[in-house]
Order: C-alpha cells, then structure tokens, then sequence
C-alpha cells in the first residue's frame, strides 16, 4: 500500500521518530540575539538557539521566514553574499564564529554543507571525493579514504566498479550521497544541509534520512527542510521559524518555537507551531 503523501512533500510513515534528543548541556553552537540584513532588510532577527552535538537539528517554517539565512550563519557562508551583515552571537565550541583571528575557510572545512540540488564535481566519482583532502595536503592511502568514506556514506557498493565514470552519471539520489560522502571526505565536524532531499524522489529520500540517522553518530546535523515528516522522522530537535510582517509591509524572520522534535510535534506550545505541523498555513 502506498502510504499517504503529507502536505509538504513527505511520502514515509507520517509518525514522528520521538527519538529521545540527546543533552544540549555543552552545545557546538550557541547563538544569541541573532539578525542578519541583506542591506537594509532585516530578513531575520532575535534568533537564540543552542544546538546540541551529534544529534539532528531539523529548521521547518514557511517559505521566506529566513532558514537558509540562518543555516549560512552556521558556517558563515554569508559572508559571500556582498549585502549580508550578520549582528549577534554565533559561538562555536565557545568561540566567537565571526572573531577576526578566525579563518572562514577553515570554518567551512569543519562545518560542511549540503545544499538543495545535488551538485557533483564534473569530474569522476574517485576525484569527487579525493578533491578535498588532495587540496588540504592529505598525506595517507587515498584509495583507503575514497573506498571508507563512500562506505561511510552508504554508496561504496553501487559505484565501487565505476569509480573513474563521471559523478554525473549518477542517479540523483546516488549523486546527493556522493555529496555528502564529499562532505565527510575531509572530516568535519558538523553538516549543514538546505533542503537536502528537495529534488529527490521518496525512495532516494529515505535512503538519505538513513544515512542522516547513521551519520549523527558522529556528526552534528542541522537541516533545513521544508518536509515536516522527515523534521518528524529524523530529528531530534526542532525550530519552528515563521515570518512577521510589520507596518510597512516588509516580512521579518524569527525563530517561534525550539524545542524536542517529539515535542514539537506532539504538544507545541505556541498556536502558530500548531497550525503550522497541522497544515493551516504555510
Ligand atoms: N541573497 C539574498 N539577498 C537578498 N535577500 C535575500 C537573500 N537571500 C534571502 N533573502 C531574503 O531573506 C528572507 C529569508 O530568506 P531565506 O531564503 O533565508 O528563507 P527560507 O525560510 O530559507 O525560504 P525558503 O524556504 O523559500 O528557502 C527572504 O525575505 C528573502 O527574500
């Protein structure tokens, strides 16, 4: 039987995992009073959220409310946009993410990311996943981190005889677990993920909540989705954004709601989170 599609694209069991959601007692990230313009528009303010390590961080809201803007602020990818401005606190480890000693590129090295449509390097399925620790001096076995990390990423026994055919050649799916692969290749620390599972079908979708679900044994994840089942399905926690709009006329982000994902999806306690999950907006 096929189970019955929800309102915002998921196709799985529609029961939350009420997966129990580890300690937040020492977060990887800390973030406080958070804003962030794009030049004068305020496109989120007053965010303050903790996130807790080696467990999934799931974003949901409507469209517009400012969660990619600030998933980037995660690992300051912002800062490649010419009219953003981040204001607040964004602490790592208990330092501050924007201090002027800290290294953005070393940032995006620890703090990966995924984005929406998968983009593969046109170049083969081996280099796709050598590139980044070739480009960072990697001095062991190259073939040993291209077989484990696509191992890693669940996708060594469907491409393990044609590692030298282009990643462009691969299924969508297959191509977004070979992102991710990309992304663990050079050891992070956290993944962030925008919508990850958008331009996939369900079947690739589950593959990729498995991973998920398998790699937040030893990564931090914050994903943005826009797919509430799968927020429900492999969370731990999740944040509830929405967006205001004021006398002018102009729509503000901000965070409503941040809490368990068992939670929040069972007995939220702001009206706006509940009508949100029931599907009355949005
Ligand atoms: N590069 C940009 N330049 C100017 N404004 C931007 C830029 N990126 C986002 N915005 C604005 O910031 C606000 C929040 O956008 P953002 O993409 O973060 O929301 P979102 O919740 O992720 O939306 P969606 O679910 O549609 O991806 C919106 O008003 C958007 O128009």
């Amino acid at each position: 039987m096929t189970p019955p599609s929800d309102s915002h694209g998921g196709t799985r069991s529609p029961r939350a995992s009420h997966r129990e959601a580890p300690s937040l007692a020492s977060p990887v990230f800390e973030i406080g009073s958070l804003s962030v313009f794009y030049g004068d528009h305020e496109a989120v303010r007053d965010v303050n959220m903790n996130i807790g390590d080696r467990q999934i961080t799931a974003m949901i809201g409507p469209s517009g409310c400012g969660k990619s803007t600030v998933l980037r602020c995660f690992n300051r990818m912002n800062d490649l946009l010419p009219t953003a401005r981040v204001v607040g606190k964004v602490r790592y480890h208990n330092e501050d993410l924007y201090g002027r000693e800290v290294d953005p590129i070393e940032v995006r090295r620890r703090i990966g990311m995924v984005f929406q449509a998968p983009n593969p390097f046109p170049k083969s399925i081996y280099d796709n996943i050598a590139y980044g620790p070739r480009v960072g001096g990697f001095k062991g076995n190259l073939d040993d981190l291209v077989e484990e990390t696509l191992t890693h990423a669940a996708l060594w026994d469907e491409v393990k005889d044609k590692l030298k055919s282009s990643a462009l050649g691969l299924s969508g799916g297959q191509q977004q677990r070979l992102c991710i692969a990309r992304t663990i290749a050079v050891k992070p620390e956290v993944i962030l993920m925008d919508e990850p599972c958008s331009a996939l079908d369900p079947i690739a979708t589950a593959k990729i909540e498995d991973l998920m679900e398998h790699l937040a044994r030893e990564f931090t994840i914050i994903v943005v989705t826009h797919n509430m089942q799968q927020a429900a399905r492999v969370s731990h926690r999740t944040a509830f954004f929405t967006a205001d709009v004021d006398p002018q006329g102009v729509r503000h982000g901000r965070l409503v709601e941040y809490d368990e994902t068992a939670l929040i999806f069972s007995n939220p306690s702001d009206q706006r989170t509940e009508d949100y999950i029931s599907g009355r907006f949005g």
